[in-house]
């Protein structure tokens, strides 16, 4: 798990403060991690294209240009001179080098942006523009110094930000780079050391990134246990019974003892899921919302609920009456997708905002609705799905495009339910089940189109 920031520069100047490192150092050492990644990747004489903006962020391109010259041939563009002192003192060095600004032409085989990084305060103007677009058509590789310039800091971008192939981002992670949408413009995430290890920079932060590593799978190490001992899953089975037939298969699958699935009338089911037309007494854990219609009446879902299992809710009941009922109960997930949250946002009063405006602010929209609603944990699906509870936010960026498919979702709302019926807290059970999904997402490799739900399921095995 790595800490993320909406905002370095207190780190920074920690860095100045606590460590009595100079803003000079922290450059060496950014222009550095960027100097070692190109020459990782590239022999000597790889032509290299530096385009620089007037801040700290084109001064750091400034003094990569200086630790690569003589091995490589550099091109600067500089196209707004420069404004800080630090880019001042970058520029000297490299005119004493022999090397100045000029026109970009012609394709080059490393192409580093470092015209805005976290001073980009106004949309890019004409000048900006003409140099990203001229960049982006350019066939070599692309490293976007801090983040790609375009990218604002709540994660918004212009329609002619910088797409990078790797962006190599100065001392900690930038919550700006999880946005969903930027996972489209920043590739590969590399984090470079700044004269001190990322851990002593580091201060803590309420919002965290999840890795692979964090995945931690149920474990049956009670050799005398039996099905009892791992909870039983009750999905509540509405109009379109496959959603349930998804969710309850992926539960069982991800370790639940017991499985049914609650329905009105007999359905044909898979033989390993059972039948039920009430929540059995064994239950611990409910699963609704997932193909749920109009099956069942508003008395029949009230009694289906009178109790106080765990929930995990998913898309109808989103738009059912009984769901503000729902959110004052304790132990409960919410696995909205963006549209789904638009409509929780205008229930709750907190916004009525369309899918668009809510994909622009999602992390400000996920705190607000976390902190009206303390006890519920929130998934906010997406590319980067975000989980949230009170003041502490995880952002998982392990999904890949292939789970971009109807049923995806029903899975997912399984394996949370799943270790919910098993006892995990609804936080643990909505982290846990959501690296589950991605990572078996991971596993299938044949391309990014074909998986089915039941891939996925099947997946979940080789975790
Ligand atoms: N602090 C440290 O210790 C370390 C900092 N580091 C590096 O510093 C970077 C931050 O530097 P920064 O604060 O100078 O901001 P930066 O991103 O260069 O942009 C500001 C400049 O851009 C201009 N400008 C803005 N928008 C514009 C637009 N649309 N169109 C045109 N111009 C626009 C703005 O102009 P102004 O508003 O002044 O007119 C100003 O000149 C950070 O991302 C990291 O790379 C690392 O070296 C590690 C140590
Ligand atoms: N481009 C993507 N990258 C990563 N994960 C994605 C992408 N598109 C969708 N997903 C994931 O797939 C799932 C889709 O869920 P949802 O839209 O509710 O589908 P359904 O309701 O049909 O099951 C979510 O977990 C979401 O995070
Ligand atoms: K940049």
């Amino acid at each position: 798990m790595q800490n993320l920031y909406l905002d370095v520069s207190p780190l920074d100047q920690r860095g100045v403060t606590k460590f009595a490192l100079s803003e000079e150092v922290m450059m060496e050492h950014a222009a550095m991690a960027m100097a070692h990644l190109i020459r990782a990747r590239f022999n000597a004489n790889s032509s290299v294209l530096i385009v620089c903006g007037s801040g700290n962020n084109g001064a750091d391109g400034l003094a990569l240009a200086r630790l690569l010259e003589g091995d490589f041939h550099i091109s600067l563009h500089i196209p707004f001179g420069a404004s800080s002192p630090l880019a001042h003192l970058q520029r000297d060095r490299v005119e004493a080098l022999g090397l100045k600004h000029a026109p970009i032409e012609g394709d080059y085989d490393v192409i580093v942006d470092a015209l805005f990084g976290s001073g980009l305060n106004r949309p890019l103007g004409p000048t900006a523009i003409e140099a990203l677009i001229l960049m982006n058509g350019m066939s070599g590789l692309k490293i976007a110094c801090d983040v790609p310039s375009g990218l604002y800091a709540e994660g918004t971008f212009d329609t002619n930000v910088f797409y990078a192939d790797i962006t190599v981002t100065m001392g900690a992670y930038k919550r700006s780079l999880f946005s969903d949408g930027a996972k489209e413009v920043c590739g590969e995430i590399i984090v470079a050391d700044l004269g001190v290890h990322k851990k002593r920079y580091e201060t803590p932060s309420p919002w965290k990134l999840l890795e692979s590593q964090d995945l931690s799978l149920p474990n049956r190490i009670r050799a005398s246990s039996h099905k009892g001992s791992y909870g039983h899953l009750a999905v509540v089975c509405g109009e379109k019974a496959g959603a349930s037939v998804i969710a309850g298969s992926a539960a069982l699958r991800f370790g639940t003892g017991l499985v049914s699935l609650i329905s009105n009338e007999n359905v044909t089911i898979p033989y390993e899921l059972m039948q039920s037309h009430s929540i059995p007494s064994t239950a611990t854990a409910i699963a609704l919302g997932m193909g749920l219609g109009v099956e069942f009446c508003d008395d029949e879902l009230s009694s289906l609920l009178d109790n106080t299992l765990p929930l995990v809710l998913d898309a109808d009941i989103f738009y059912h009456p009984m769901f503000s009922k729902l959110l004052k109960r304790t132990s409960l997930v919410l696995t909205p997708h963006p549209k789904e949250f638009t409509q929780i946002l205008r229930l709750t009063g907190i916004a009525d905002i369309d899918v668009s405006a809510l994909q622009s602010n999602r992390f400000t929209y996920v705190e607000k609705f976390c902190s009206a609603y303390p006890n519920t944990v929130l998934v906010l699906k997406g590319s980067n799905v975000i989980i949230g509870q009170g003041e502490e936010f995880y952002i998982n960026p392990l999904g890949t495009v292939a789970l971009a498919k109807g049923g995806s979702g029903d899975v997912l709302s399984g394996l949370i339910g799943a270790l919910l019926a098993q006892g995990n807290t609804p936080l643990e059970a909505a982290i846990q089940g959501s690296l589950a999904h991605t990572l078996a997402a991971q596993k299938f490799d044949k391309n990014n189109y074909a998986l089915t739900p039941f891939d996925l399921i099947e997946r979940i095995t080789c975790l």
